[in-house]
Protein backbone atom coordinates (compact mmCIF):
# COMPACT_ATOMS: atom_id res chain seq x y z
CA UNK A 1 0.00 0.00 0.00
CA UNK A 2 1.10 3.42 -0.85
CA UNK A 3 1.55 5.70 1.96
CA UNK A 4 -0.82 8.59 2.06
CA UNK A 5 2.09 10.96 2.74
CA UNK A 6 5.76 10.65 2.77
CA UNK A 7 8.97 13.20 3.71
CA UNK A 8 12.13 12.52 2.29
CA UNK A 9 15.06 14.59 4.13
CA UNK A 10 12.69 17.68 4.81
CA UNK A 11 14.27 20.78 5.90
CA UNK A 12 12.82 23.68 6.50
CA UNK A 13 12.54 26.80 9.00
CA UNK A 14 12.67 30.71 9.02
CA UNK A 15 15.13 33.70 7.75
CA UNK A 16 17.30 31.22 6.36
CA UNK A 17 17.68 28.63 9.98
CA UNK A 18 16.66 25.42 9.68
CA UNK A 19 14.03 24.10 12.87
CA UNK A 20 13.55 21.10 11.15
CA UNK A 21 16.66 19.16 10.14
CA UNK A 22 16.58 15.85 7.51
CA UNK A 23 13.21 14.82 8.56
CA UNK A 24 12.36 11.36 7.32
CA UNK A 25 7.96 9.97 7.48
CA UNK A 26 5.53 8.28 6.15
CA UNK A 27 2.15 8.00 7.39
CA UNK A 28 -0.20 5.08 5.87
CA UNK A 29 -3.89 4.23 6.22
CA UNK A 30 -5.16 3.97 9.78
CA UNK A 31 -2.14 4.94 11.17
CA UNK A 32 -2.73 7.28 14.25
CA UNK A 33 0.60 8.69 15.30
CA UNK A 34 1.07 11.66 17.90
CA UNK A 35 3.54 14.04 17.15
CA UNK A 36 5.47 14.70 20.39
CA UNK A 37 8.49 16.80 21.46
CA UNK A 38 9.67 19.80 23.78
CA UNK A 39 8.54 23.65 22.99
CA UNK A 40 9.99 24.57 19.85
CA UNK A 41 10.70 21.54 18.39
CA UNK A 42 9.57 22.04 15.73
CA UNK A 43 6.25 20.18 15.52
CA UNK A 44 3.98 23.09 14.40
CA UNK A 45 6.33 23.56 11.89
CA UNK A 46 6.62 20.47 11.00
CA UNK A 47 2.82 20.49 10.22
CA UNK A 48 3.23 24.14 8.55
CA UNK A 49 5.11 22.20 5.55
CA UNK A 50 3.29 19.41 5.41
CA UNK A 51 0.28 21.74 4.87
CA UNK A 52 1.91 23.27 2.51
CA UNK A 53 2.06 26.90 4.63
CA UNK A 54 5.94 26.86 4.82
CA UNK A 55 8.52 26.33 1.86
CA UNK A 56 10.93 23.37 2.55
CA UNK A 57 14.81 23.95 1.72
CA UNK A 58 15.70 20.34 1.05
CA UNK A 59 13.68 17.22 0.19
CA UNK A 60 10.57 16.13 -0.64
CA UNK A 61 6.84 16.04 0.68
CA UNK A 62 4.91 13.56 -1.55
CA UNK A 63 0.98 12.21 -1.22
CA UNK A 64 1.38 9.05 -2.92
CA UNK A 65 -1.93 7.52 -1.11
CA UNK A 66 -3.81 10.35 -1.56
CA UNK A 67 -5.34 11.43 -4.98
CA UNK A 68 -6.15 14.40 -4.32
CA UNK A 69 -3.11 15.51 -2.41
CA UNK A 70 -3.43 18.56 0.22
CA UNK A 71 -7.29 18.42 -0.15
CA UNK A 72 -7.65 15.01 1.45
CA UNK A 73 -5.88 16.60 4.38
CA UNK A 74 -8.21 17.34 7.41
CA UNK A 75 -6.77 19.72 9.75
CA UNK A 76 -7.73 21.14 12.97
CA UNK A 77 -5.37 24.45 14.09
CA UNK A 78 -4.21 25.39 17.51
CA UNK A 79 -7.16 26.69 19.18
CA UNK A 80 -9.26 26.76 16.17
CA UNK A 81 -7.56 29.44 13.91
CA UNK A 82 -10.69 31.30 13.28
CA UNK A 83 -12.77 34.56 13.87
CA UNK A 84 -15.66 33.09 16.41
CA UNK A 85 -17.03 36.97 16.35
CA UNK A 86 -17.81 36.11 12.71
CA UNK A 87 -21.87 35.99 12.99
CA UNK A 88 -22.22 32.23 11.25
CA UNK A 89 -24.23 29.46 12.67
CA UNK A 90 -22.50 26.35 14.44
CA UNK A 91 -23.55 24.80 11.07
CA UNK A 92 -22.22 26.77 8.88
CA UNK A 93 -18.92 26.93 10.06
CA UNK A 94 -19.07 23.33 10.00
CA UNK A 95 -20.28 22.92 6.08
CA UNK A 96 -17.30 26.17 5.22
CA UNK A 97 -14.93 22.99 5.61
CA UNK A 98 -16.19 21.64 2.41
CA UNK A 99 -15.61 25.25 0.10
CA UNK A 100 -12.17 23.75 -1.09
CA UNK A 101 -13.78 21.00 -2.51
CA UNK A 102 -16.73 22.86 -4.04
CA UNK A 103 -17.07 25.40 -7.20
CA UNK A 104 -17.81 29.20 -6.43
CA UNK A 105 -21.48 29.04 -7.63
CA UNK A 106 -22.25 25.34 -6.24
CA UNK A 107 -24.85 25.20 -3.31
CA UNK A 108 -24.30 22.84 -0.24
CA UNK A 109 -26.14 19.51 -1.24
CA UNK A 110 -28.96 18.02 1.53
CA UNK A 111 -26.67 15.21 1.87
CA UNK A 112 -24.06 17.51 2.59
CA UNK A 113 -25.94 19.11 4.65
CA UNK A 114 -27.18 16.13 6.63
CA UNK A 115 -23.59 14.92 7.07
CA UNK A 116 -22.60 17.93 9.19
CA UNK A 117 -25.47 17.30 10.96
CA UNK A 118 -24.64 13.61 11.64
CA UNK A 119 -20.96 15.13 12.74
CA UNK A 120 -22.80 17.74 15.35
CA UNK A 121 -24.59 14.70 16.81
CA UNK A 122 -21.65 12.93 17.16
CA UNK A 123 -19.75 15.48 19.14
CA UNK A 124 -22.88 16.67 21.02
CA UNK A 125 -23.72 19.89 19.19
CA UNK A 126 -26.61 19.41 17.21
CA UNK A 127 -28.75 21.58 19.79
CA UNK A 128 -26.23 24.12 19.03
CA UNK A 129 -26.51 23.70 14.91
CA UNK A 130 -28.56 27.21 14.37
CA UNK A 131 -27.07 29.07 17.22
CA UNK A 132 -24.09 31.65 16.38
CA UNK A 133 -20.88 29.98 16.85
CA UNK A 134 -19.56 33.02 19.26
CA UNK A 135 -21.95 31.73 21.81
CA UNK A 136 -19.80 28.41 22.34
CA UNK A 137 -17.32 27.86 24.82
CA UNK A 138 -14.32 27.49 23.79
CA UNK A 139 -14.37 23.29 23.92
CA UNK A 140 -17.17 23.22 22.46
CA UNK A 141 -15.88 25.78 19.44
CA UNK A 142 -12.94 23.18 19.00
CA UNK A 143 -15.61 20.85 18.41
CA UNK A 144 -17.28 22.63 15.88
CA UNK A 145 -14.06 22.85 14.08
CA UNK A 146 -12.96 19.95 14.46
CA UNK A 147 -16.70 18.53 12.85
CA UNK A 148 -15.40 21.35 10.10
CA UNK A 149 -12.37 19.10 9.39
CA UNK A 150 -14.21 16.08 8.98
CA UNK A 151 -16.43 17.25 6.82
CA UNK A 152 -15.14 16.54 3.38
CA UNK A 153 -14.15 12.91 4.35
CA UNK A 154 -10.22 13.42 4.51
CA UNK A 155 -7.92 10.77 4.40
CA UNK A 156 -5.63 12.11 7.12
CA UNK A 157 -6.86 14.45 9.86
CA UNK A 158 -4.20 16.38 11.18
CA UNK A 159 -5.08 17.99 15.01
CA UNK A 160 -2.31 20.15 16.30
CA UNK A 161 -3.02 19.85 20.38
CA UNK A 162 -6.65 19.26 19.91
CA UNK A 163 -7.34 19.44 23.91
CA UNK A 164 -5.75 22.96 24.55
CA UNK A 165 -9.16 23.74 24.19
CA UNK A 166 -11.47 21.41 24.94
CA UNK A 167 -13.38 21.09 28.49
CA UNK A 168 -11.71 18.64 30.57
CA UNK A 169 -15.48 16.31 30.53
CA UNK A 170 -15.28 15.99 26.80
CA UNK A 171 -11.54 15.31 26.59
CA UNK A 172 -11.67 11.64 27.13
CA UNK A 173 -14.80 12.01 24.49
CA UNK A 174 -12.12 13.57 22.15
CA UNK A 175 -9.62 10.76 21.94
CA UNK A 176 -12.36 7.98 21.87
CA UNK A 177 -14.20 10.07 18.63
CA UNK A 178 -10.93 10.05 17.25
CA UNK A 179 -10.47 6.68 18.12
CA UNK A 180 -13.53 5.60 16.19
CA UNK A 181 -12.70 8.00 13.25
CA UNK A 182 -9.53 6.08 12.92
CA UNK A 183 -11.29 3.12 11.60
CA UNK A 184 -11.54 4.78 8.10
CA UNK A 185 -9.40 7.96 8.37
CA UNK A 186 -5.81 8.09 9.06
CA UNK A 187 -4.60 10.58 12.18
CA UNK A 188 -0.99 12.79 13.17
CA UNK A 189 -1.94 14.58 16.45
CA UNK A 190 0.24 17.02 17.87
CA UNK A 191 0.29 16.67 21.33
CA UNK A 192 2.17 17.86 24.77
CA UNK A 193 0.09 15.23 26.90
CA UNK A 194 2.11 11.91 26.44
CA UNK A 195 0.64 10.12 29.45
CA UNK A 196 -2.83 10.09 27.84
CA UNK A 197 -2.14 9.95 24.07
CA UNK A 198 0.22 7.19 24.34
CA UNK A 199 -2.73 5.19 25.45
CA UNK A 200 -4.61 6.22 22.15
CA UNK A 201 -2.47 6.07 19.38
CA UNK A 202 -0.91 3.82 17.81
CA UNK A 203 3.10 5.19 17.11
CA UNK A 204 4.51 8.19 18.28
CA UNK A 205 7.68 10.59 16.26
CA UNK A 206 10.02 13.04 18.85
CA UNK A 207 10.37 16.05 16.91
CA UNK A 208 12.98 18.38 18.75
CA UNK A 209 15.02 19.53 15.27
CA UNK A 210 15.33 15.41 14.17
CA UNK A 211 12.44 13.23 13.77
CA UNK A 212 12.36 10.23 15.85
CA UNK A 213 9.97 7.03 14.83
CA UNK A 214 8.77 4.64 17.62
CA UNK A 215 6.32 1.93 15.92
CA UNK A 216 4.59 1.53 18.72
CA UNK A 217 2.94 3.74 21.24
CA UNK A 218 4.90 3.06 24.66
CA UNK A 219 6.64 5.82 25.89
CA UNK A 220 9.54 5.54 28.33
CA UNK A 221 11.12 7.93 30.44
CA UNK A 222 14.57 7.09 29.07
CA UNK A 223 13.61 6.93 25.61
CA UNK A 224 12.22 10.57 25.48
CA UNK A 225 15.96 11.02 27.57
CA UNK A 226 17.84 9.43 24.93
CA UNK A 227 16.29 11.61 22.55
CA UNK A 228 16.48 14.84 24.23
CA UNK A 229 12.80 14.81 25.29
CA UNK A 230 12.64 14.67 29.30
CA UNK A 231 9.35 14.71 30.85
CA UNK A 232 7.90 15.33 34.01
CA UNK A 233 4.93 14.93 35.86
CA UNK A 234 2.52 17.67 36.43
CA UNK A 235 -0.96 17.63 38.04
CA UNK A 236 -4.24 19.39 36.29
CA UNK A 237 -6.84 19.06 38.66
CA UNK A 238 -7.08 15.83 40.37
CA UNK A 239 -4.55 13.41 38.23
CA UNK A 240 -1.07 13.68 37.63
CA UNK A 241 0.19 13.06 34.18
CA UNK A 242 3.48 13.25 32.38
CA UNK A 243 4.19 15.93 29.74
CA UNK A 244 7.28 16.94 27.97
CA UNK A 245 9.76 19.06 29.68
CA UNK A 246 11.04 22.56 28.08
CA UNK A 247 14.83 21.70 27.00
CA UNK A 248 17.67 23.02 28.76
N1 LIG B 1 6.88 32.48 11.89
C1 LIG B 1 8.03 32.26 12.53
N2 LIG B 1 9.11 33.05 12.31
C2 LIG B 1 10.28 32.81 12.93
N3 LIG B 1 10.48 31.80 13.80
C3 LIG B 1 9.45 30.98 14.06
C4 LIG B 1 8.17 31.16 13.44
N4 LIG B 1 7.33 30.19 13.88
C5 LIG B 1 8.05 29.44 14.74
N5 LIG B 1 9.31 29.91 14.85
C6 LIG B 1 10.39 29.34 15.67
O1 LIG B 1 10.60 28.00 15.25
C7 LIG B 1 10.87 27.16 16.37
C8 LIG B 1 9.92 25.99 16.35
O2 LIG B 1 8.59 26.47 16.55
P1 LIG B 1 7.32 25.49 16.45
O3 LIG B 1 6.13 26.36 16.66
O4 LIG B 1 7.41 24.67 15.23
O5 LIG B 1 7.59 24.57 17.71
P2 LIG B 1 6.60 23.59 18.47
O6 LIG B 1 7.37 22.30 18.67
O7 LIG B 1 5.30 23.49 17.76
O8 LIG B 1 6.45 24.34 19.85
P3 LIG B 1 5.25 24.37 20.93
O9 LIG B 1 5.27 23.03 21.57
O10 LIG B 1 5.68 25.44 21.88
O11 LIG B 1 3.97 24.67 20.22
C9 LIG B 1 10.76 28.05 17.62
O12 LIG B 1 12.06 28.42 17.99
C10 LIG B 1 9.97 29.24 17.14
O13 LIG B 1 10.34 30.40 17.83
Amino acid sequence: MKPLLKLSGVSAGYNGDDVIRDVNLEVHAHDFLAIIGPNGGGKTTLLKVILGLLPIRTGAIEFPGLPAGLKSIGYLPQGGAFDASFPISVLDVVLSGLMGQMKLWQRVTKAQRQSALALLERTGLLPFAANPIGELSGGQKQRVFLCRALIHQPGLLILDEPNTYVDKGFEGELYRILQELNRSVAIMLVSHDVGTISSVVKTIACVNGRLHYHPSNKISSEMLTYYNCPVELIAHGTIPHRVLKNHS
